[in-house]
């Protein structure tokens, strides 16, 4: 498939830094920025990642076209010589990451670029967007799917969602965070995903009567029979019809699998049982009924709680727009600079009045660390890169903000895992994405990972982020290398 060329998707001042570093600094400085994202979407207990293969692609059709380069020179905001370097752009740098579907956390890098100052600065802009996009997504999935307690949940999101772009890759997400289907084709044809649908109130209205429409679907897709019961009325009309289909179909020992109706409006709870009892009796226990209408994670929930007897769920709006919770927050810092002399990369550091919002300086890498026992996550610490680990030393973990707040770990009771892999290196990717459904199986398993109480929807426990004692000590000693004093 053609790749976009996105190398314009990038704001403004991406642009004029850039050719401020080009004219009044040494360009080729190499530095590292970092990814991360502040607070959990939806008061979640955790994120997942979601957006990469997007990032890589994006990396490697980075190029400025000579129509771009025109472009920008009609802006009068940038000289000759900055253009003719555009036109020979090329990312040349290192990029590590942590892998689509992989359970995160606030605070800790999921990108970080090792570039050319004007390289890392460009890239900012897309690699936030995509990231942001896709993580929100897929988090806000992962509280549906949580919700449905092993029902299937559809993505029938398309139609509500941001535009086209947010369509398809929230559909991508949402398939990573482990829904069974997309009614997007486009998306199933790109990403290698399920695509699953019934069909729509039209569908009824443009027959004479329900039982026409329900024989006719019926008779086209005898094994992917779902048959929406409430044009007129579910329980007098659609269901007594999709009852009545299902008997011909049976009678006529037409072999019909993955069958039952879908409710769309009304009070699904009590909808539901009706409903059931109805299919029960006239013989069709295993009839799915599926629901949807403005579902979320909170509705679902409360539905299972009322005793509805639901066993599959179409969340559109909700799940594709994370109406609750329109934005991730990810951001992207300056985290080191490399002195050219040395090699050494200097560590860089954000001040705020809010202790959460100081940045972590210095060239970092992340460890997570598990309980050998249960096999579920400890902690993440954030570490120097090069920082070892030994699982038969003990571990004495402790918050970088309270610092009293501690915990030991003795040996042989914990193994680590170094979260971040290596995308690009020099330049060129070396890394291949996996398909989406195999990232969807990862993320079961790292959902796994996750304590209950980290799951739960509302107040989830918080899972720590720590820092290890070099990068807590390097980061005090900058803070306290600043003193402003008033005047
Ligand atoms: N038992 C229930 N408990 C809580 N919320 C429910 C229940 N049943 C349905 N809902 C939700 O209530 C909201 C309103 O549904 P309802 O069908 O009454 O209105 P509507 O969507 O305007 O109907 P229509 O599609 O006929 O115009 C929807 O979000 C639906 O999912
Ligand atoms: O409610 P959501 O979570 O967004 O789920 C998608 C909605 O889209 C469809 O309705 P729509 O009215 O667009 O078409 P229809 O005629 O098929 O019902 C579908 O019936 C759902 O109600
Ligand atoms: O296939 C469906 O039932 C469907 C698809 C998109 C939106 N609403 C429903």
């Amino acid at each position: 498939m053609s790749q976009r060329n996105l190398t314009l998707l990038t704001d403004l001042y991406e642009l004029t830094m850039m050719q401020g570093y080009f004219k009044e600094k040494d360009a080729n400085e190499t530095v590292i920025f970092d990814a991360f994202y502040r607070s959990n979407p939806s008061g979640n207990g955790y994120a997942i990642s979601a957006g990469l293969e997007q990032v890589i692609e994006y990396i490697n059709e980075l190029s400025f076209h000579e129509d771009d380069v025109d472009y920008l020179r009609s802006t009068g905001l940038f000289e000759e010589d900055f253009l003719e370097y555009l036109r020979k752009f090329k990312f040349s740098g290192d990029i590590y990451a942590i892998p689509e579907g992989t359970v995160i956390f606030p605070r800790e890098p999921l990108i970080k670029v090792i570039a050319p100052i004007m390289e890392a600065q460009l890239v900012e802009t897309a690699l936030l967007t995509i990231i942001n996009h896709q993580s929100l997504i897929a988090t806000k999935t992962a509280r549906v799917v949580y919700a449905a307690d092993g029902d299937g949940v559809m993505e029938f999101g398309l139609r509500r969602a941001q535009g086209p772009d947010a369509g398809i890759y929230g559909a991508r997400a949402a398939m990573i965070a482990g829904c069974v289907g997309t009614s997007n084709v486009l998306a199933g044809k790109m990403f290698g995903v399920p695509i699953k649908g019934t069909h729509a109130h039209s569908w009824i209205m443009s027959f004479p009567d329900e039982l026409t429409a329900f024989r006719n679907y019926a008779k086209l897709y005898p094994t992917a029979c779902i048959l929406l019961v409430d044009t007129y009325d579910t329980l007098k009309s659609g269901v007594p019809n999709a009852i009545t289909v299902f008997k011909e179909m049976r009678e006529a020992g037409i072999p019909f699998s993955n069958y039952g109706i879908r409710l769309d409006s009304g009070d699904l709870a009590y909808l539901s049982k009706k409903a059931k009892r109805m299919l029960v009796e006239a013989g069709f226990p295993d009839a799915i009924i599926s629901a949807s209408n403005d579902l979320d994670e909170t509705l679902i929930n409360s539905l299972k709680i009322q005793g509805a007897t639901i066993n599959s769920w179409g969340v559109g709006t909700n799940l594709i727009t994370s109406k609750d919770c329109p934005s991730f927050g990810g951001v992207y810092k300056l985290a080191a600079i490399m002195d050219k002399k040395t090699g050494e990369f200097i560590p860089k550091i954000k001040l705020s009045e809010n202790a959460e919002k100081i940045t972590n300086p210095g060239n970092k890498e992340i460890k997570r660390i598990y309980s050998r026992e249960t096999g579920k996550i400890i902690a993440d610490l954030i570490c120097l890169t090069g920082e070892t680990i030994k699982e038969s030393d003990s571990l004495l973990l402790f918050d970088p903000i309270e610092t009293w707040k501690k915990t030991y770990l003795a040996p042989d009771t914990y193994t680590v895992r170094d979260l971040m892999i290596q995308v690009f290196k020099g330049g060129e990717c070396i890394y291949h994405s996996p398909a989406v459904m195999d990232i969807q199986e990862y993320c079961k398993h790292e959902l796994n990972t996750l304590w209950d109480e980290s799951r739960r929807l509302v107040n989830p426990h918080e899972v720590h982020v720590d820092l290890s004692k070099k990068l807590w000590e390097m980061k005090n000693q900058l803070l306290d290398s600043y003193h402003f004093t008033n005047s």
